[in-house]
């Protein structure tokens, strides 16, 4: 609603994501939560995210309870204009129809939590990522910004529409995707029934963690893995290239949900602000040192940012 509580519940998100990233917070997920909790130093581990959880908890049923209270002094809008109020009108239809079936603020609270945490702090740092690689790599800006230049031209913003016809702007958003490595660790699975891989038994109902960084790390099919090339994402034509190991969404049925919105956001926020702003580190030796947790984070940077084009209105 307010920038400070924008702040505020970004800080919670966060302090979760740092606590989650412990080894010994992955541990005790992988294994018994249950159990460890009793156990010192995992009890700490242990209250601090659900005090963390519950503190998300409350903000978002403050943030609920507040759009009702709008809707019983004002009445409801004609048109919902965010998520909250849609969800929340057709809590009323329902209910006033005798059942609200999934339509609860239980319901509403977890989807909250869902699209802030799974949604919302995935594709911002991801973008922060991709703010911090391409101006420390003057060469990939001058490239992406020509190729913007050329096919949008500088009185327009660039669209979704345009996405086609900016291979290298796309290969730059992959890049900043594989070596950004925002989920090191994917999330926790289970195996439904024994499994033989490589001639090891791995029993029903084993937790397992996906490895996505294996893959987009992996030698082979990413030569120096640790650069950024955004180069390797793009066929000698300068056609986008399909790279099928490229998978920082997961693979299968649980795969995330969010993968247009997200590379629709990344392209389009990248995009725009290097066609209109050309960005340099403050710091010419700017670190691109991952901060390990559960997510990775960006380490800190500061630029300096310099209008390039007129202003787009
Ligand atoms: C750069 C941005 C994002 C990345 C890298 C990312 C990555 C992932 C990964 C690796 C998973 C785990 C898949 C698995 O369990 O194997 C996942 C799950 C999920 N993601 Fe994303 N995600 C991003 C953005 C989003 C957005 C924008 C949304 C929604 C608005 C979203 C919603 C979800 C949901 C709901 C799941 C759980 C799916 C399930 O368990 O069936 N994600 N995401």
């Amino acid at each position: 609603e307010t920038e400070e509580e924008f702040y505020r519940l970004k800080g919670m998100l966060n302090g979760n994501i740092k606590i989650l990233g412990n080894p010994l917070a992955q541990f005790m997920m992988l294994t018994s939560p249950k159990l460890l909790k009793n156990f010192p130093y995992f009890d700490k581990i242990f209250h601090a995210a659900m005090k963390n959880s519950d503190n998300v908890k409350e903000f978002l049923e403050h943030q609920i309870a507040e759009h009702m209270k709008r809707f019983s002094v004002e009445g409801e809008p004609e048109e919902a204009t965010n998520y909250v109020q849609a969800f929340l009108m057709e809590m009323n239809k329902r209910e006033k129809n005798g059942d609200v079936g999934d339509f609860t603020i239980e319901q509403l609270r977890n989807m909250c939590n869902d699209l802030w945490g799974a949604g919302q702090e995935t594709t911002t740092t991801t973008t922060n990522f991709g703010i911090l690689y391409i101006m420390t790599h003057p060469v990939v800006q001058q490239k992406m910004q020509a190729e913007i230049d050329r096919v949008v031209g500088s009185e327009r913003k660039v669209s979704l529409n345009d996405r086609p016809n900016l291979p290298y702007t796309n290969a730059v958003c992959n890049e900043t995707q594989r070596l950004c490595n925002l989920l090191p660790q994917n999330l926790l699975h289970r195996t439904t029934k024994d499994v033989f891989i490589n001639g090891y038994k791995i029993k029903k109902g084993t937790t397992i963690v996906p490895q996505i960084s294996c893959v987009l790390f992996d030698q082979k099919t990413f030569p120096n893995p640790e650069t950024f090339e955004p180069e390797r994402f793009l066929d000698d034509n300068g056609k986008l290239r399909r790279i099928d190991e490229f998978v920082p969404f997961s693979v299968g049925k649980r795969q995330c949900l969010g993968e247009s919105l997200a590379k629709n956001e990344l392209f389009l926020f990248l995009s725009n602000l290097y066609h209109e702003f050309k960005i340099r580190p403050s710091d010419p030796n700017q670190t691109l040192e991952t901060i390990n947790g559960f997510a990775a984070q960006p380490p800190p940077y500061k630029c300096n940012v310099e209008r390039r084009i007129p202003i787009i209105h």
